[in-house]
């Protein structure tokens, strides 16, 4: 019999299909660019809604600053801090046991310097386990993700609409638009693999100039509002399952409409203790 390194082995399999049970990482994202094979990436915010994702095989979840707005009430990421981060990550990490965790860095945690990053990321590897963390910005923060990868952490970065800056562009803008916009984007996309990112997220930019970018990067694009013509595709869980309130972004695709079915197991369990019917002799003790 031929000896085949179990690690080895599970690496030349699909990262959506495949059924080794070790958990997914950068080298595995990797591999699947050589094979142009196209994956899936959810956001997951607790332990419980990460489980279901783990094991539906989704490959990597990422802890994103959205649950500013989708998990705590607030209006946007801005406010989202390290401990919010930390203790949520951590409960992400603790429900999976397949899935790559990353970690967002939330703003204000990277943004004063490489040294900074570096303090905030090492937090969330040892406090709560993640696999990578995720920052914004391309160019501009490419001295941060050189000092965490140079540190051992892998980085996935995140360029377009960067939602941190909200302040700045007074709304969520699509970006690339222009010649001008173009050679930026594919400058930061760039720079953020020179830096030795593993991956890079695209926001909200033309599918063509995202398909330009996929093709002149050898790391992952992400997209999330880029066209179909990235590597992979990202999307907050909320939206994705018809559990976000009110107005969704036009890229989303709603895939089940739990808000409708939560609300509807609520009211029918309101109506069955207003009018006796729960609970009934099967749920009582004698
Ligand atoms: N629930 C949720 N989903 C997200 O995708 C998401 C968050 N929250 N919070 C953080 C950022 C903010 N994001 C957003 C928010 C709004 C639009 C939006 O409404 N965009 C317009 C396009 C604007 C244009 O045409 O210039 C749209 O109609 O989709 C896009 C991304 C993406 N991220
Ligand atoms: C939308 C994704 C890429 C994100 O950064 C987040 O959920 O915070
Ligand atoms: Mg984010």
């Amino acid at each position: 019999m031929t000896y085949v390194d179990p690690a080895r082995k599970q690496s030349e399999k699909a990262l959506y299909g495949g059924t080794g049970s070790r958990r997914i990482t950068v080298r595995d994202i990797a591999a699947a660019k050589g094979r142009t094979e196209k994956w899936p990436m959810l956001t997951a915010y607790d332990a419980m809604t990460a489980s279901v994702f783990d094991q539906a095989g989704i490959p990597v979840l990422l802890v994103g600053d959205s649950m500013g707005n989708c998990h705590l009430g607030y209006e946007s990421t801005v406010p989202v801090t390290m401990d919010e981060m930390a203790l949520l990550s951590a409960a992400v990490v603790r429900g999976t046991r397949r899935a790559l965790v990353v970690g967002d860095l939330p703003f204000g945690s990277y943004q004063e310097g490489p040294v900074q990053a570096l303090r905030n990321a090492t937090r969330l590897v040892k406090e709560a386990g993640v696999g990578a963390v995720k920052l914004e910005g391309g160019e501009r923060s490419a001295h941060q993700i050189e000092l965490l990868v140079q540190s051992g952490i892998p980085v996935m970065a995140h360029i377009g609409l960067t939602p941190q800056s909200v302040n700045a562009y007074g709304g969520y803008p699509v970006q690339g638009r222009g010649e001008e916009a173009a050679q930026q984007l594919l400058r930061d996309a760039k720079a953020v693999q020179d830096a030795g990112a593993f991956a890079v997220v695209l926001e909200l930019v033309p599918a063509e100039l995202a398909a330009e970018v996929t093709r002149s990067l050898h790391i992952a694009t992400v997209g999330i509002g880029a066209g179909p013509d990235c590597d992979a595709q990202v999307l907050v869980w909320t939206d994705m399952a018809g559990m976000t309130d009110g107005r969704v972004p036009r890229f989303v695709k709603q895939y089940a409409q739990l808000r409708q079915g939560l609300g509807d197991a609520a009211r029918a369990f309101a109506e069955d203790v207003v009018g006796g019917a729960y609970p009934a002799e099967e749920h009582s003790f004698h």
